[in-house]
């Protein structure tokens, strides 16, 4: 059975007043009988890892090489050293913003295995493809051109068009994406792949979670917006453990 993991994405928010979140989901992390991951801005990662307890701690994005002239960037073994590990890589707003293709997530997937991480793999479709029915095509084009060699990773399904937007897609749309990546998965990696835990991702709230952690082959969630205060956060912990 693939681990039920609640996951937060801090994206880029916080500061050292939010460490008293982290300790506060810390503290929620030990009681749950789920994987809890955080996955604060780079400048918490040190801290929030020394408070985390059984909370696991990643990064955002690593650089794909292992060190040299990348100003501005992180390495894998970077954020290992900070107390990481896991990280976020292919997310859309690093796909979109920045030009990231599958190719280079897959190099920056096999660095992260190389340090130690473990990768979560985000793959969405926007609203323009899902309208034209392309939405199970492009999930499945970025699950095969992102993975690493390793079956050693995280994959979120992320539709773009979800994020930030209050949004959700219906409990078929979720189920035929989820179906569809975990038979692709036990293809590639046999029954390794039935052991990869795939969350959702997408305005996942407290009021939304009980419904989504009830389909199956969603394991957990990705959480943005609602992973930023432990008061929200927790009741969807909660909800996975129910589930
Ligand atoms: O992008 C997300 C997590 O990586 C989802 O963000 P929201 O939960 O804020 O929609």
């Amino acid at each position: 059975m693939p681990q039920k993991i609640a996951a937060g994405n801090w994206k880029m928010n916080g500061t050292q007043a939010s460490l008293s979140e982290i300790q506060a989901i810390a503290e929620a992390a030990q009681e749950s009988p789920c994987s809890t991951i955080l996955c604060p801005p780079a400048h918490l990662l040190h801290r929030a890892a020394k408070l985390a307890g059984p909370l696991a701690i990643g990064g955002q994005n690593c650089h794909h090489a292992p060190s040299g002239a990348f100003t501005g960037d992180i390495s894998a073994a970077q954020l290992a050293d900070c107390g990481a590990s896991y990280v976020i890589l292919g997310h859309s707003e690093r796909r979109e913003g920045y030009g990231e293709s599958d190719s280079l997530v897959r190099a920056k997937a096999q660095a992260a295995l190389q340090s130690g991480l473990t990768p979560i793999i985000c793959l969405g479709e926007s609203q323009e493809q899902r309208a034209a029915g392309q939405a199970l095509e492009v999930v499945l084009a970025q699950l095969s051109g992102s993975l690493p060699d390793d079956a050693q990773v995280i994959i979120a399904y992320e539709p773009i068009w979800a994020i930030g937007t209050g949004l959700v897609p219906t409990v078929a749309e979720i189920t035929e994406v989820h179906d569809a990546l975990r038979a692709q998965l036990h293809a590639i990696f046999g029954a390794a792949g039935q052991e990869i835990s795939i969350l959702y991702g997408g305005s996942v709230k407290p009021s939304n979670a009980q419904e989504i952690f009830a389909i199956t082959h969603v394991n957990g969630a990705l959480v943005g917006g609602a992973s930023l205060k432990a008061e929200d956060f927790l009741p969807i912990m909660r909800s996975l453990a129910e589930s």
